[in-house]
């Protein structure tokens, strides 16, 4: 078996083209909506993902507010930048780059977010409402890479209602919520959430119909553990080396060999990385939308 491609590229300009349609509207209206970012160091990949979300944004007709401290910046400098982008007009959603430097309480930042700017969904209240939230419609924003994950599922008709889905990681921004989401009333999957003390993940994996893979592993997931058919779902990402022109060479969490066997695959790059940044943008057009 050849895997179908997962493909977040073409999902996700699929819902920018979409935002553009609503962005226009808002406009017509005098509404402008605004993505601030808020990077703290220069940890290369973290700024080349802030740099996609500029992109992304320009694509769809929003502005974006970029603010850059360096790796020195404080718990007060990086609470004062909050306060700034919490006040700031222009600025109707933003996003705190993590990991944030060594010595700085993430929770902390999050939680002085203003949640109605929290574009990433990661606000303790934002956080709590997808909890509440269990059944009927969520205005509040979602977590990127998980709403990322569903819709990327759902354009490419993969079944979910009834599923059974096995997510390898029980981090902030994608286990841990993903397993939150997956299981609301409308979208009715049944999750197991494993994570590094799971006795025998392989296990877990091998009576999945889908396979969510966030843990940061390189080829972590093998193809012996996947039922055939079964769609892999690729999250993380892992810098191995350098190629010799010094591009940095990434690698999944997923054994490319899975394709033999599974009936879908997300590649990485190319797979969720995109759908987060879209779904990021949706996040912020839909809080326009709601001001
Ligand atoms: N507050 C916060 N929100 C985040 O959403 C967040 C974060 N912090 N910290 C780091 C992770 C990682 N992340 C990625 C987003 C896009 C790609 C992406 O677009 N990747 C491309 C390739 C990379 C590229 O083109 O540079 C792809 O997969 O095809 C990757 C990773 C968001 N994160």
């Amino acid at each position: 078996m050849t895997a179908l491609k997962l493909d977040g590229l073409a999902a996700a300009a699929a819902i920018k083209s979409e935002l553009r349609a609503r962005v226009d509207v808002l406009r017509e209206r005098g509404i402008v909506p605004g993505l601030g970012t808020l990077l703290v160091g220069d940890d290369p990949a973290s700024r080349s993902y802030v740099a996609g979300k500029h992109r992304d944004c320009a694509e769809v007709g929003i502005e974006s507010i970029r603010v850059d401290l360096p790796a020195t910046a404080s718990r007060e400098d990086v609470l004062a930048a909050v306060r700034d982008l919490n006040a700031a007009p222009e600025v109707t959603g933003y996003i705190v780059q993590l990991p944030l430097p060594a010595g700085i309480d993430e929770n902390e930042i999050l939680e002085a977010i203003d949640p109605d700017k929290d574009a990433d969904g990661l606000h303790p209240t934002n956080l709590g409402r997808l909890v509440l939230g269990v059944a009927g419609e969520l205005t509040s924003p979602l977590p990127c890479t998980p709403a990322g994950i569903v819709e990327l599922l759902r354009r490419n008709d993969v079944p979910l209602a009834g599923q059974h889905v096995t997510v390898i990681g029980r981090g902030l921004t994608v286990g841990r919520p993903l397993g939150l989401l997956l299981t609301r009333k409308g979208i009715d999957a049944t999750v197991t959430l494993t994570h590094s003390r799971t006795p025998d993940i392989a296990a877990e994996v091998r009576r999945a119909d889908i396979v969510v893979a966030a843990v940061g592993v390189p080829h972590l997931v093998k193809p012996e553990w996947i039922k055939p058919g079964a769609a892999v779902v690729d999250v993380g990402v892992t810098r191995v080396g350098t190629t010799e022109s010094g591009k940095a060479k990434l690698s999944g969490d997923v054994d490319p060999a899975v394709a033999d066997v599974a009936g879908w695959l997300s590649p990485n790059p190319g797979g969720v990385g995109p759908m987060t940044r879209a779904l990021l943008v949706s996040n912020v057009v839909q809080s326009a939308e709601r001001a």
